[in-house]
């Protein structure tokens, strides 16, 4: 069994790979819950649904957002006639989220999950980190800001000062699923808001510490690929490197896969964990996602 730590962007590119080369039955993905709020009176959970439709083969792969070729029909309207979403939500994905809003007045997140990923075809279990709310908050030189105020609002542009989420429990499954798997990958997503929220729940450190965990560096060269990762790193006093990301993960991790850009750093980070895999971790192909797969699942496979 293998489980993924996930947000959204990064780690769903690998998933495609993995889902490639282990059985999608075999694999769980924990996935970050800290953006997850409600516009337009329907319950966004961002990272749940870019996972849901990477796992499904629908999502757009050109914004790692929403259904491929969806219509924005209803958003544009609301546009029109005065009500601007603050995220670009597409007709289909509305409906999915318009589901999701619905089955969340009957059951908890992680149920609303299941049920939906199983009408989606999705074989591989799809586990929110917490069925508790919670919202992450981004300090700024222009105020406190949501998470999509600062991203999409404000284009990821002020100065970040400090990032706060209150610590939520575990969702039933988090622990076990963990502790009973053959390998856990952390996957290349924004260590400080994706992975960050996840590995800060209660017992999820320890459990990880039980278990045999290869990340994979969302940073190459010395910056993210994508995303604010950098100035949250900064933020939280952690270089923007390889090696800040393996001090971040360094209690719990077993094996670091980096990037060829950063072959330097491998001595360094061999003195914070036992082993380093240099490989091109730049995910611009499918054959780059199931080479990386391969190179991370080899071992148990
Ligand atoms: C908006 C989003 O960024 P953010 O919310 O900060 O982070 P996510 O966890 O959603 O994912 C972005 C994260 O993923 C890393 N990434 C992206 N593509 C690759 C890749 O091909 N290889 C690799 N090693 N890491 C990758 C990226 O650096 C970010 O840290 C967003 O960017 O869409
Ligand atoms: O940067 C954006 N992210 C959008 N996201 C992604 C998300 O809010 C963040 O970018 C996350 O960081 C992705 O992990 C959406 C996610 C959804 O589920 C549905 C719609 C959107 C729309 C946007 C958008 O317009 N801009
Ligand atoms: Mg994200």
């Amino acid at each position: 069994m293998i489980t993924i730590l996930s947000g959204g962007t990064g780690t769903p590119k690998l998933i495609q790979g993995i889902t490639k080369t282990a059985d999608p039955a075999d694999i769980n993905i924990i996935v970050n819950t800290v953006e997850n709020t409600y516009i337009s009176g329907n319950y966004i959970a961002p990272d749940i649904d870019t996972v849901m439709y990477t796992l499904a083969g629908i999502i757009n792969e050109n914004t790692w957002y929403g259904v491929d070729k969806d219509t924005f029909i209803t958003h544009e309207t609301l546009k029109e006639i005065g009500y601007n979403e603050i995220l670009r939500i597409g007709d289909k994905d509305r409906a999915i989220k318009i589901q999701k809003t619905i089955l969340m007045e009957k059951y908890p997140l992680s149920k609303v999950v299941d049920i939906q990923r199983k009408k989606l075809g999705v074989k591989s279990k799809i586990i929110p980190m917490s069925d508790e709310q919670s919202n992450i908050r981004i300090i700024t030189d222009e105020g406190e800001l949501s998470f999509h105020e600062f991203l999409v609002g404000k284009k990821a542009q002020p100065e970040v000062e400090d990032i706060v989420y209150v610590d939520v429990k575990p969702s039933d499954d988090v622990i076990s699923t963990i502790e009973d798997s053959d390998m856990v990958i952390i996957g290349p997503s924004n260590p400080i808001t994706s992975i960050g929220p996840i590995i800060s729940m209660n017992g999820v450190k320890e459990a990880l510490k039980n278990s045999y965990v290869v990340a994979v560096s969302p940073i190459i060269g010395g910056n993210p690929v994508s995303g604010p990762a950098a100035k949250f790193m900064n933020a939280m006093g952690h270089e923007v490197s390889c090696e800040g990301v393996a001090t971040i993960y360094k209690e719990f991790m077993d094996k670091f896969i980096i990037d060829v850009e950063d072959t330097e750093s491998e001595k360094k980070i061999e003195k914070l964990i036992s082993k380093v895999v240099i490989t091109n971790t730049n995910m611009k192909t499918i054959n780059d996602k199931v080479r990386l797969a391969r190179i991370i699942l080899g071992e148990i496979l």
